[in-house]
Parts: structure tokens; C-alpha cells; sequence
């Protein structure tokens, strides 16, 4: 059964706009941030992660983003481009503006929390007029990621990508990706992600992100059907909510749920699973598996992240994802 189909003949496979950022992951991992002396730096913010995971699993992938002018939007350039990650569309602030830090704290493979650095951030300072038409009308799939909508003028970058992915038949995906920080309250939250959700045909979050955008709603035993299935009146074909270890559901419009249990991992650290998972499951649907395989992919690439301690330098290709899967079902790969 094929939910989503993508539009042949374009230049790039998938194209994300939002957030270019740096993660600063401790070092010294099992203590709080408190003791933490030294940091690693890597290029992060979620939509950047998921587009260097498509870009490794082999798709073709551009981003639409803003970084500041200083050494590390320079840094993170540099990555992008040396991923083989389309960067004509990434533009450079002139403001002043500085990159968003994400220093993570690894307390323990199940207690890590993420210091955020965000006031003046470059990545928010995309504007509309800066957003490429003919990128996305020759993309065949466009990546929102919500904490692009939390401030103008990104929000209103975001809502003309996904004018522009709707007069072009680009299939559109949004990770809400909420991240409390840059909002200024959660009414603010759930009105804006539901405008931009109203649009997508694949949406991805966990549980409490969901919850996050149902403050106006009546979901009193935070069901995940009754959540998914409002989306499928307006443009979602995949309603997909994850939890953690617990693993996650994919709804389809066809009123069917999809169940993909969690794989074995050495977790060192939690972060990072979303975005791999999305980068798994979207690459899959542009293979055209099935969704469950879909799902099992996406899965066991959120593993080899957890296991890793970057997020976005740890992203698989598609021959370790595959080992990844052949390993746990012969045994070799068990929990932590
Ligand atoms: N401890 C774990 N062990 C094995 N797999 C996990 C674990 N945590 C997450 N996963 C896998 O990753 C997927 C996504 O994880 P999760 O629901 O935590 O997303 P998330 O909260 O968006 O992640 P992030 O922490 O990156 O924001 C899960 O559906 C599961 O397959
Ligand atoms: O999304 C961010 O800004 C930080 C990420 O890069 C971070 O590593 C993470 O939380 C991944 O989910």
C-alpha cells in the first residue's frame, strides 16, 4: 500500500528548512552538566540532523536556513556541504545575529536534558523573501520542523515553504520538534503548529508534543487515535507518535495503525532519536517499503544514534542500518 507519492523527475529528494545550530555534547557523560569540563562540538538543531541523516542514507538534499556570520555558522557550512548537502539556499545573517548552542547534559543513559543558548539566534532571522521557490518546486519532499515557527520572521519563512511545496505537489513532513524555549507561551504553541500541521502530509512527535498542540481540544486520555485522526480532514496520509523505548504508531488515513516496537541499543544518551528515526522512516517512505519496514528502519537508526554520542555525525547509512537490524535479530546486539 503506498500512502505518499513523491513527484518524479526533480533535482533533490528532500529539502529541510529551519534550525542550523551547534550541539556541545559533554565528555565527561554520566555526571551533570554541573561537573562537565569539556564539550565536543558538532553541527545540530533537528532539522539539520535530519537532513545530514537523509544525505547519508544516500538521498540528495538540500537546506533552507540562516547562519550567523562567525565562525561556527562558517563550521556548519562547511559540514553541510562536505555531507554533499545542497547549501545555494543557506543564507548568511548580516545583523549581528549569533549561532544557537545546545549544550547536552548526559547524567545518565536515561537522564539527559539540553541546555539551550538561543537569544538572538540567526537561524530564526530567515525571512520570507529569502526562501527559494524553485528549490522547493524541484524537491520532491519539504521538512518543517517546529521550532522554526517560534518567532517572525521564521514562522512566516516556514508558512511560504509550505505555500510553495502546495502549488508545486511537494510532499510535506513536519517533526514538531518542540522545544519550550524560543516560545512565549503554550496558547502561542498549539495555534501555530496547528496552522502549519493543517498543510502536511506526514507528521511526526511524541506523545507530549501532541499533547502540546491540543490545548484547545478534548483528548482528556491522550489518545493517539483520536489525536492522529483529526489530521486526516485536512492533508495527512501518516500520523506517526512515538514513545521513546516504548516505540511508536504510525495511523494512516485508511483508519489503519501501524505498531514498531524499539530495538536494543547501548543507549548512551537519549537525544538524537527523533531525528534519526525521522531520517530512517522518511528515507524508507521514498523507497517505497512498506510502512512497517518504514518504521523497523527508523528505529534501529535511532539505536545507532543512542549508542553514539553525537547525533548528527553518528547518523547511518543504509548498510549499517540494515546490519544494525540483522545484528539484534541474530542476537548479537542486546540491551544495555
Ligand atoms: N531507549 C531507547 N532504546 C531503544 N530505542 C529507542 C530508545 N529511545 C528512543 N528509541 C527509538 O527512537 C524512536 C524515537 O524516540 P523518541 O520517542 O524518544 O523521540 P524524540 O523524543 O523525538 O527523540 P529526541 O530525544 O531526539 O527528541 C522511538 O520510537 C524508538 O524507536
Ligand atoms: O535540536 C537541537 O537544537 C539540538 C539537537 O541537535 C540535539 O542534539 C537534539 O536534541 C537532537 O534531538
Amino acid at each position: 500500500m503506498t500512502y505518499v507519492s513523491f513527484k518524479a523527475d526533480r533535482a533533490h529528494d528532500f529539502t529541510a528548512i529551519g534550525r542550523l545550530c551547534i550541539d556541545l555534547n559533554a565528555n565527561e557523560i554520566n555526571r551533570p552538566m554541573e561537573q562537565t569540563m569539556t564539550f565536543t562540538k558538532y553541527v545540530g538543531g533537528s532539522p539539520a540532523n535530519i537532513a545530514i541523516g537523509m544525505a547519508r542514507l544516500g538521498r540528495h538534499t538540500a537546506f533552507i536556513g540562516k547562519i550567523a556570520n562567525d565562525q561556527m555558522g562558517r563550521f556548519i557550512l562547511d559540514y553541510l556541504q562536505r555531507t554533499g548537502i545542497e547549501t545555494e539556499n543557506v543564507v548568511t545573517d548580516r545583523s549581528g545575529a549569533v549561532t544557537g548552542l545546545a549544550f547536552t547534559e548526559i547524567k545518565s543513559p536515561s537522564d539527559c536534558s539540553i541546555l539551550m543558548y538561543r537569544d538572538n539566534v540567526a537561524d530564526l532571522l530567515l525571512e520570507a523573501g529569502e526562501v527559494s521557490e524553485d528549490l522547493i518546486a524541484q524537491s520532491k519532499l519539504l521538512l518543517i520542523s517546529g521550532t522554526a515557527l517560534a518567532q517572525s520572521p521564521s514562522r512566516e519563512a516556514v508558512f511560504q515553504a509550505l505555500q510553495y511545496a502546495k502549488k508545486h505537489g511537494t510532499v510535506i513532513a513536519f517533526d514538531l520538534d518542540y522545544r519550550p524555549y524560543t516560545w512565549t507561551s503554550k496558547q502561542e504553541t498549539a495555534v501555530y503548529y496547528n496552522l502549519a500541521a493543517e498543510y502536511c502530509d506526514i507528521i511526526l512527535g511524541t506523545r507530549e508534543e501532541f499533547d502540546m498542540m491540543e490545548v484547545f481540544e478534548q483528548n482528556p486520555e491522550h489518545s493517539d487515535s483520536v489525536t492522529a485522526s483529526k489530521w486526516f480532514d485536512y492533508n495527512a496520509k501518516i500520523v506517526i507518535i512515538k514513545h521513546g523505548k516504548e516505540g511508536s504508531i504510525a495511523y494512516t488515513a485508511d483508519n489503519k495503525s501501524h505498531r514498531a516496537k524499539s530495538f536494543p541499543a547501548k543507549v548512551i544518551k537519549t537525544f538524537g532519536a527523533g531525528d534519526s528515526y525521522a531520517a530512517g522512516f522518511l528515507h524508507g517512505i521514498m523507497q517505497g517499503w512498506t510502512l512497517e519496514q518504514c518504521m523497523e528502519f527508523g528505529s534501529a537508526a535511532a539505536c545507532i544514534v543512542i549508542s553514539s554520542h553525537s547525533c548528527s555525525d553518528a547518523m547511518p547509512t543504509e548498510s549499517q542500518v540494515l546490519r544494525y537490524i540483522e545484528d539484534c535479530n541474530n542476537g548479537k546486539i542486546t540491551a544495555s
